[in-house]
């Protein structure tokens, strides 16, 4: 043959065999779980919307049932929308079912240090996640009511003098309870004085407007190698990284400046730094990202819940009535509520979690990888497979809840898991908005806690309705529906007005604040003595 002859053949051998390997990308194995029709190479990826994955991912667990799969390009992605598969799938099975999909982008901005990322075999996860059981036992919980305590009261300020920020509000108060156990330091309302927003809140903005923004690096890897000018997501990534491990860092030498003075007031890092670090054989940066876990994730799913529990207050009057009423009854002396007080508020408990089911702050989880091969109900699933819980499919279905588009707490009074008479509940649990086997939120209990015994106390102080429009006079209704694209899954902003339910009780959230000063005294020695005397006196004039 001649060498053009030659080369004409190989050309046409490779165009076949490459559009055999085209027509194969994005098809469904039959072996996997049902799923919608997949065209060649995008697979289902051109059916799959932007935002508000989770409607689109309920209305196919309706067509096509509690497991289904999804093909993204070369991907496979498998959708547990059923309380029975997850258990017997996810749960069971954590072992396997409990990697992480690698994400390109996410690696190059944590440097592969934030136990969220990683897979439960690597190193920093095991040590960050027994961190986060110390930090987070219960009898430590307990060591930490005083300042839970304070925080709410200023909480409960804050709202009182300007409900309009509410979710200002709301998000210091979270990040300041995490704070103040981690870091043994509490962030104050930042927008008095024209302060500055805290860095973990901008690393946070910057981190979402860096991952929504980038091309899908990890579905398309060629874009990995797009020039610098066509690439914002290079030049970003490097700011958000910056941010974060400036954040992390500076945070961890305040505590070690403090323990090197002998200035401590018995924070979690204190004891991070001197017994976990060596003991978990944490490096320094290891030890430093430990941040992550205890401030990010610590933060933004309680306060994105938080915005959602006011939402729930304002828009239902009946429901906010009988929590009012339940508080009354218990406590005719007309004092707050303690944390003590929770397990005798049965509705207010019952409020709260409507609210998970009702709008579950992650409504498609966070989602796992498999690290093996696993066959289940007769399909062969394969490692590497992308596992997404569809949390809010499971609180939404119509066989299993009554009317599930209605706020009603009522149906947690009557079963368990809030299903209506009849259904097999069996296999559900209450921890489902809280994702699944060893990757569990170790924070759960801590954010039920905090986050009830807020609602309980925002429900003694206030009367919540939908603010006036000053023009019309009529009522801002609130658009429960009305939802950010992002995650976790917030309110949009809405207008409500809150004012406190008698005189008394007004004086009461004034004299609350004022008492809490000890408490908060341990957690505010980073203010100088003029800073602290200003406080102390505008503490004081409440009361005058
Ligand atoms: C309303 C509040 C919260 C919600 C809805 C929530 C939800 C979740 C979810 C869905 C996951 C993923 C679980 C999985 O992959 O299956 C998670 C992981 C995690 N959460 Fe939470 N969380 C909350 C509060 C907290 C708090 C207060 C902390 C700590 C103080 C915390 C620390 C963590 C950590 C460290 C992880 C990573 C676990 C891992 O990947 O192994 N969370 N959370």
């Amino acid at each position: 043959m001649e060498s053009s002859e030659i080369l004409y053949v190989t050309l046409a051998l490779g165009a076949a065999t490459l559009s055999t390997k085209l027509l194969t990308i994005g098809k469904r194995d039959k072996h996997l779980p049902p799923g919608p029709p997949t065209v060649p190479v995008l697979g289902n990826a051109h059916l799959e919307p932007a935002g508000y994955t989770h409607f689109k991912y309920a209305e196919w667990a309706r067509q096509y049932g509690g497991i289904f799969s999804l093909k993204r390009f070369d991907s496979t992605v498998v959708v547990i929308s059923d309380a029975t598969v997850l258990r017997e799938f996810m749960d069971k099975r954590s072992v396997e079912t409990s990697g992480r999909p690698h994400q390109y982008l996410i690696e190059l901005m944590t440097g592969g240090n934030v136990i969220l990322d990683l897979d439960t075999t690597s190193e920093t996860w095991r040590a960050h996640r027994r961190a986060m059981r110390t930090l987070l036992a219960p009898k430590a919980v307990k060591d930490f009511q005083p300042i839970m305590v304070a925080e709410s009261s200023q909480l409960l300020l804050d709202m009182m003098q300007s409900p309009k920020d509410y979710a200002k509000h709301v998000g210091r108060y979270n990040y300041s309870l995490v704070l103040s156990i981690g870091y043994g330091k509490r962030c104050l309302p930042f927008w008095k004085d024209g302060g500055e927003e805290p860095a973990l809140f901008r690393g946070l903005k910057a981190f979402s407007k860096t991952v929504n923004e980038a091309p899908p690096l990890d579905d398309l890897p060629f874009l990995k190698y797009v020039p610098k000018p066509w690439a914002a997501w290079k030049e970003a990534y490097k700011h958000v990284k910056a941010l974060q491990s400036g954040l992390y860092f500076g945070l961890m030498e305040e505590v070690e400046r403090r323990l090197a003075s002998g200035d401590t007031n018995g924070c979690f890092f204190e004891d991070v730094l001197t017994k976990y670090q060596a003991e978990y054989q944490m490096s320094r940066e290891v030890t430093a990202y430990l941040s992550a876990a205890i401030l990010e994730a610590g933060s933004e799913s309680t306060t994105a819940t938080g915005q959602t529990l006011v939402m729930c207050l304002t828009a239902f009057p009946e429901a906010l009535k009988k929590c009012q009423q339940e508080i009354d009854n218990l406590l005719p002396d007309g004092r707050a509520p303690t944390m003590e007080d929770i397990n005798a508020l049965p509705y207010v408990r019952a409020f709260v979690r409507e609210a998970f089911r009702f709008r579950p702050p992650s409504p498609t989880g966070i989602p796992h990888c498999l690290t093996e091969t696993l066959q289940y109900r007769g399909y062969v699933i394969p490692k590497g497979t992308t596992l997404t819980i569809n949390v809010w499919g499971i609180l939404h279905d119509p066989e299993a809840f009554d009317e599930p588009d209605e706020f009603r707490p009522e149906r947690f009074l009557l079963s368990e898991h809030g299903t209506k008479p009849g259904v097999d509940d069996g296999d559900w649990r209450s921890s489902i908005p809280f994702g699944s086997g060893k990757r569990l939120c170790p924070g759960m209990n801590f954010a039920l806690t905090s986050l009830t015994h807020a609602v309980a106390l925002l429900a003694w102080a206030f009367d919540f309705a939908p603010a006036i429009d000053p023009v019309t006079k009529q009522p801002i209704p609130v658009d429960v529906n009305a939802y950010e694209p992002g995650l976790p899954s917030a309110p949009k902003p809405f207008s409500p007005s809150v004012t406190p339910r008698t005189p008394e009780k007004a004086h009461l959230i004034k004299q609350r604040y004022a008492d809490a000063t000890l408490a908060f005294a341990k957690y505010e020695t980073f203010l100088n003595d003029e800073e602290r005397k200003a406080l102390a006196e505008e503490r004081q004039a409440l009361l005058d």
